[in-house]
């Protein structure tokens, strides 16, 4: 009997289900990563007398409490992140699984440091104890973040239950106009289905927009799945990802390789493949993008005016604009590109990969920086390798501050934090209350506008400046 046509998501589920049991699938877990917030797990399986399962699929690194301005952990001002890292480092010695720890220079963010050594791959089962662990389906992986009891169950069995979601595919096609990123676009896409619009799917990016795009921009997409309620974001394998992942210290070598490549090739969506929502928006037409307001949703091209909550579609809705219009200090009907910034941040999962840098060191030649602005690169390879071609050097004579890497100011667990009643120009992927500080408020925007902005001391359209790289 002929198979019936499959999606990327149910091969890679169908290869992982172990049993369905009431509505749920136990899944064999292919990789598991994890951070300095991964402790709790590590201790349920001491207080249980377990040991970790699988300590070779097991790797990780501190992200989100190391310090920014040296690799000292008496930089770290809050005890408890600076005892996530110790206790890290700790449950490294005592359980052997691959660990890139501080001053490592494969540390970096986890969702940086997981394509970049070539641990992320086509085909695998990949969670993480974080939400944007939706990063890693950029390499057709099924990734999704999973929960503090989950992470346990998974460092004792290498499984994890989860009930089988819906498929969405997004088709995004055309060639995007100069000035719009991979950010604009995941924004523009947001902006449209809105931050519940994925809720229950997986998205399947998909078109030749998303095809065009190199390895790093849709890690850029991908991360932001979950800022559209979808519970993982993937883009089929094909040439780019295999030349990406070819050579890298964790991809298969020889005829491995081989074998791995032939089955990464069977992997996209089958022609006939039905998915449960399908989506379609159109590259030629997109600006770059900011938000306004405290949820990823309130993005709008950088050329339009605030909208108003009297054309909100529900009363609900429009208490919660008023609300956000209020905690952001902006009125209805203002122009997005007349709002003063008071600091700029460049990082995070989003958008702290070498392209990004490059994209962001492009602007800032161009000036000097009016606000303070600071930029830490994904992971210390991006440090290292964006100093070997002097884009360091830039960011200082512009007046941005060069740190090192980790989560920093994304949410300033580390001590980076953005003052209340500040705002901040951020190539982060959350806009929350509160998110980068007590009161802080956040615009976000690609690497490239967040430059703009710190040039200017304002949201600026980053297309009023020569395009180019580095
Ligand atoms: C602290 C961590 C668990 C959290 C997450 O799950 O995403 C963080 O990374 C974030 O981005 O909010
Ligand atoms: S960089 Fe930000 S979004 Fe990414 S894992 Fe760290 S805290 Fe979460």
């Amino acid at each position: 009997m002929e198979m019936a046509p499959r999606t990327l998501l149910q091969k890679i589920w169908d290869d992982h289900q172990i049993l369905e049991e009431d509505g749920q699938s136990l899944l064999m877990v292919g990789c598991h990563l994890g951070h300095d917030g991964s402790y709790y797990g590590f201790s349920v399986l001491e207080e249980r007398g377990l040991k970790l399962r699988r300590p070779d699929q097991f790797f990780a690194t501190p992200d989100h409490g190391v310090p920014t301005r040296s690799r000292s952990l008496d930089d770290v001002t809050d005890a408890a992140q600076r005892r996530g890292v110790e206790t890290l480092e700790r449950n490294h010695a005592r359980h052997g699984f691959t660990h890139f720890g501080l001053g490592d220079v494969r540390q970096g963010i986890v969702h940086v440091v997981g394509p970049e050594q070539g641990i992320t791959q086509p085909g695998l089962l990949l969670v993480c104890g974080d939400s944007h662990t939706s990063t890693h389906g950029a390499l057709g992986a099924l990734a999704f973040g999973i929960g503090a009891s989950d992470v346990a169950h998974v460092l004792a069995t290498q499984t994890v239950w989860r009930k089988r979601p819906k498929a969405m595919r997004i088709t995004v096609d055309g060639t995007r106009p100069a000035g719009v990123t991979a950010k604009d676009v995941i924004l523009a896409i947001i902006a449209r289905i809105g931050a519940n619009g994925a809720a229950q799917h997986v998205i399947e990016y998909a078109g030749s927009t998303i095809r065009a795009m190199s390895v790093e921009e849709r890690l850029t997409v991908c991360n932001m799945s979950i800022e559209a309620g979808g519970r993982a974001g993937m883009v089929a394998p094909d040439d780019t990802t295999i030349e990406y992942l070819r050579g890298r210290p964790f991809a298969p070598q020889g005829a491995d390789w081989d074998a791995a490549v032939a089955h990464w090739r069977n992997l996209p969506s089958d022609p006939d493949a039905v998915f449960d929502t399908e989506v379609e928006l159109d590259a030629t037409a997109m600006e770059p993008m900011v938000t306004w307001g405290n949820s990823p949703e309130n993005a709008v091209p950088v050329s339009a005016r605030i909208p108003s909550p009297q054309d909100a579609a529900s009363t609900v809705q429009r208490d919660t604009m008023r609300e956000a219009l209020d905690y952001m200090g902006l009125a209805a009907g203002q122009a997005v590109r007349d709002i003063a910034i008071d600091q700029v941040f460049i990082g995070s999962c989003t958008n702290a990969r070498l392209s990004d840098l490059r994209e962001a060191a492009a602007i800032a030649r161009q000036g000097r920086a009016m606000v303070p602005a600071m930029v830490s690169p994904g992971s210390s390879m991006v440090k290292q390798q964006a100093e070997a071609e002097g884009l360091d050097r830039i960011f200082r004579e512009a007046g941005f501050e060069w740190r090192e890497s980790g989560c920093s100011m994304c949410v300033g667990m580390n001590g980076d934090l953005v003052a209340a009643g500040k705002r901040c120009a951020s190539t982060s992927n959350r806009n929350f209350r509160g998110r980068q500080g007590k009161d802080s408020r956040t615009h976000l925007m690609s690497p490239a506008m967040a430059a703009a902005a710190a040039l200017r001391g304002r949201i600026t359209d980053v297309r009023e400046f020569a395009q180019g790289a580095a």
